[in-house]
């Protein structure tokens, strides 16, 4: 299957990279997601099999002061993809998040939960994922949480480089989620992608975020004691930590629709992130030399 990926820089573009060696990716010179009739052109143009979006506006706090920006790559260029890929008939997998739900509650959303998101990066991806599904073509919206890889920023690379200079860290403990590796998301997308283009009848909105839920103080324990490091984790209140953009203390997420539709699983986020400390360990290793 031929498969066109927006996106080559980013945390799953990378993963799909490595999965998908001859797929066609697009980097942001090549089409820039401000300019959504680009992408659509774009679309229209290589006459793909299927399209995966691994682009987007992903600075939460930086999106507060941004909207408009935020709003054009997260909400309109994914929507004028979708349309390009409902016009010439192909599946489109796009990928979304826990924060365009507002974190009420103890209980995992389901993907038909009501939206309330709490900030402008998730009401910009919410509005990327009503314009994907009013394009009415074949389409998935993998709403997922947390992605960690070896490559690009997140918070396994936070915490390793916080801890070079720290003896102990602060970490909020009353936001609950579930950590998604990058690979995992990258390997759920392309499984995805060849069922839809088997059976459209599959789209919609799914949920797909690795388990088993913990805090933000509790994946750092984890990558700490995974990476042998002696780095104290103290648990904090969301208040001891303010920032721009407010963040949902409930992120768990109900993937229980992922597995009875594609069969896919939640990752065990634990076991991927021994994979990526030890690509990170090759990095390492590479950069001593
Ligand atoms: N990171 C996370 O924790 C989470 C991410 N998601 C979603 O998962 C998807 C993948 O995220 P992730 O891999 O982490 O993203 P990254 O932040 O690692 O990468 C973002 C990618 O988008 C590209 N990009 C940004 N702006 C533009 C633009 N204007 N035109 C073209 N390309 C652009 C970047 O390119 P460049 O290198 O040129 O900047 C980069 O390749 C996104 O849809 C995101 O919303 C969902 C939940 C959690
Ligand atoms: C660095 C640091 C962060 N934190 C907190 C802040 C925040 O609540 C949490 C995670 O910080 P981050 O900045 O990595 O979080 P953030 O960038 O908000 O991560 C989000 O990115 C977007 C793209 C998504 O879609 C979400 O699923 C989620 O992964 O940890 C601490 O408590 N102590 C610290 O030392
Ligand atoms: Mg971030």
């Amino acid at each position: 299957m031929s498969i066109l990926v927006f996106g080559s820089t980013g945390q799953v573009a990378t993963e799909l990279k490595s999965l998908l060696p001859e797929a066609q990716f697009l980097s942001r010179a090549e089409a820039d997601l401000s300019d959504p009739e680009a992408c659509a052109a774009a679309i229209t143009a290589a006459k793909p099999e299927a399209v995966i979006n691994a682009a987007a506006y992903t600075a939460v706090d930086k999106a507060e002061s941004e909207e408009d920006l935020a709003e054009a790559i997260n909400g309109a260029a994914p929507a004028a993809m979708a349309q390009a890929c409902a016009g010439l008939g192909i599946p489109f997998v796009h990928i979304s998040t826990d924060y365009v739900f507002d974190g009420q509650g103890e209980t995992p959303f389901k993907p038909t939960d009501m939206t309330a998101p709490l900030g402008a990066y998730g009401r910009s991806k919410l509005k990327g994922e009503q314009g994907i599904a009013l394009a009415g073509g074949a389409y998935a919206v993998l709403r997922t949480s947390w992605v960690f890889s070896a490559h690009g920023n997140n918070f396994v690379k936070t915490m390793l480089r916080l801890s070079e200079t720290r003896d102990k860290l602060t970490v909020v403990a009353d936001q609950i989620g579930g950590p998604t590796s990058a690979r995992a998301i990258a390997k759920a997308c392309v499984r995805i992608a060849s069922q839809l283009a088997e059976d459209p009848s599959k789209a919609g909105i799914y949920h797909f975020s690795g388990a088993p839920d913990t805090s933000w103080a509790g994946f750092a324990r984890e990558i700490f004691a995974q990476a042998g490091r002696a780095t104290a984790v103290e648990d904090i209140p969301t208040t001891a930590f303010p920032t721009p953009a407010k963040r949902p203390a409930n992120s768990r997420m109900d993937c229980a629709t992922t597995f009875d539709a594609f069969g896919i699983s939640r990752p065990d986020w634990k076991a991927d992130l021994a994979e990526v400390l030890h690509a990170l360990r090759g990095v390492d290793a590479a950069s001593a030399n």
